[in-house]
């Protein structure tokens, strides 16, 4: 069977020579197509330099990483780059650029694939947004929209172009317990319906139930026992 992420024995380093400190020790985690999996852990346990290396963010150093089929321990940059376009990217500070619009900043989604011409862009993007409920905020600029508006145009961004991989590092960090339920949901079921995998890395013990199954992650270690979500009822 082929799975969207299979890692094995990987390790990672920071620095160097004395300095060197291992933050990631033989991690083994396979992770089907189309299966939304949360990593938890304490803080330092190395969650978003996990996140990072699946998505193509940093290279991977030793062990084996294959993403989408894809070996990317060992690979170039000009690769890792390649890689980086078949993924969304949700992270808890929305990075959005406050001089474009709602719906310039979701067709940003959008400029690294050339097969889109500008109309087809506003038509897609327009529609993600609506999807998301912001139909009539398109033209907002992100000064005049909530913390949980700013995180849907986010997520609209990341998923406007049919992602097959997306990754999360604490989406929900920023916001109140409402809105950062109505974005999990909204993550969901968006990747549900176009069929794509989510790994989401969060603290946060409200959204839990949202993933296929749980992992965690503590001082560069992947438990043993993953908690299958429907297995656990
Ligand atoms: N660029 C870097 N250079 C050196 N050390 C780093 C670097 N990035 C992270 N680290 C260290 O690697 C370890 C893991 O960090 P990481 O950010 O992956 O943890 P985390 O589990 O995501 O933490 P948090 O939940 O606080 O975000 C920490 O000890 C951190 O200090």
């Amino acid at each position: 069977m082929e799975y969207a992420i299979d890692i094995h024995q990987l390790n990672h380093y920071f620095g160097h020579g004395q300095l060197q400190k291992q933050v990631l020790s033989e991690i083994n985690l396979q992770i089907k197509t189309g299966e939304v999996v949360i990593m938890t852990g304490p803080s330092g346990s190395g969650k978003t330099t996990l996140l990072t290396l699946v998505g193509g963010l940093r290279a991977a150093q030793s062990g084996s990483l294959k993403i989408l089929g894809e070996e990317l321990c060992g690979a170039k940059s000009k690769r890792l780059v390649q890689a980086r376009r078949n993924n969304g990217y949700i992270f808890q500070a929305h990075n959005l650029h406050y001089s474009l619009t709602a719906m310039q900043n979701v067709m940003m989604g959008l400029e690294v694939h050339p097969e889109y011409t500008r109309q087809d862009m506003q038509a897609r993007a327009t529609e993600i947004l609506q999807q998301v409920g912001l139909g009539d905020h398109i033209d907002y600029y992100p000064s005049d929209l909530s913390g949980g508006q700013k995180q849907r145009v986010a997520i609209s961004r990341a998923l406007v172009s049919y992602p097959r991989l997306v990754l999360a590092d604490e989406p929900t960090a920023a916001l109140d317990s409402k809105s950062g339920r109505a974005v999990v949901d909204l993550m969901q079921n968006l990747a549900r319906e176009q069929g794509c995998t989510i790994l989401l890395v969060t603290h946060d013990n409200r959204i839990l139930d949202v993933a296929d199954r749980i992992v965690h992650l503590e001082d560069g270690q992947l438990a043993r026992n993953d908690v299958a979500i429907a297995e656990a009822g």
